[in-house]
């Protein structure tokens, strides 16, 4: 059964580490889909639609037949993403992508253990946040098969953009959509 690696993401804005993520994954898996969403956990800078269409200028910028945005796949509950992607692509080995900070929050994340049971979990390792055992050890018990990533992705944060814009920090591809909107603060680099 050939994998398909979901990845989602706020995208508030997009960052160098998406940007690396997504390459990566394309070098790990034979296809990958992302898409924005809103996070119930999160308060967003910028709408979804806004959201939605950097993502999408990066997705464009990366110019891989492999890698697509599927919007319809966004939801605030990751496991509402995971059973439209199963209708979608229901002869696929769906493995659900995140980086290593959301280890400890994914039990408490909605019918965690439907989601965790319903795909392979991939963790990529995220500077700063390496992943605890007993972290590890929760998802199992909650039923993950977790797959440990072998990417080396750059330091990285959507917030701290927000908070200290830092054009070095955001793919050049984005500008376009930034300046139409006047996002967070940046300006022509
Ligand atoms: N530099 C990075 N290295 C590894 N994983 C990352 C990196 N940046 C983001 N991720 C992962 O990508 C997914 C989407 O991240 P998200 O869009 O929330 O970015 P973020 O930088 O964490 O945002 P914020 O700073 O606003 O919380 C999450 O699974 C997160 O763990
Ligand atoms: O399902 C949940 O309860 C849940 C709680 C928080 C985050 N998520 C999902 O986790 C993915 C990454 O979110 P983020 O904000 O870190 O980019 C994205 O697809 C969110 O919808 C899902």
């Amino acid at each position: 059964m050939s994998r398909l690696a979901l990845f989602g993401t706020s995208a508030d804005p997009p960052t160098r580490g998406h940007r690396a993520l997504l390459e990566g994954l394309l070098g790990l898996f034979p296809q990958v889909v992302t898409w924005a969403s809103d996070n119930p956990l999160k308060q967003h800078g910028a709408p979804l639609e806004v959201r939605t269409a950097l993502l999408e200028a990066l997705v464009g910028a990366i110019d891989d037949p492999r890698l697509s945005l599927e919007p319809q796949l966004s939801s605030p509950w990751a496991v509402e993403t995971l059973e439209r992607a199963r209708v979608r692509w229901p002869q696929r080995q769906l493995v659900f992508v995140v980086g290593s900070d959301l280890a400890g929050q994914m039990p408490r994340w909605k019918r965690a253990d439907d989601l965790l049971r319903g795909c392979r979990l991939g963790i990529a390792q995220r500077q700063g946040w390496p992943l605890q055992a007993d972290d590890l050890e929760r998802l199992r018990d909650l039923g993950a098969t977790v797959d440990l990533l072998p990417l080396a992705i750059p330091p990285s944060a959507s917030s701290r953009i927000r908070e200290r814009p830092d054009p070095a920090q955001v793919p050049s591809e984005l500008w376009p959509v930034l300046l139409q909107h006047n996002l967070y603060g940046l300006s022509e680099p």
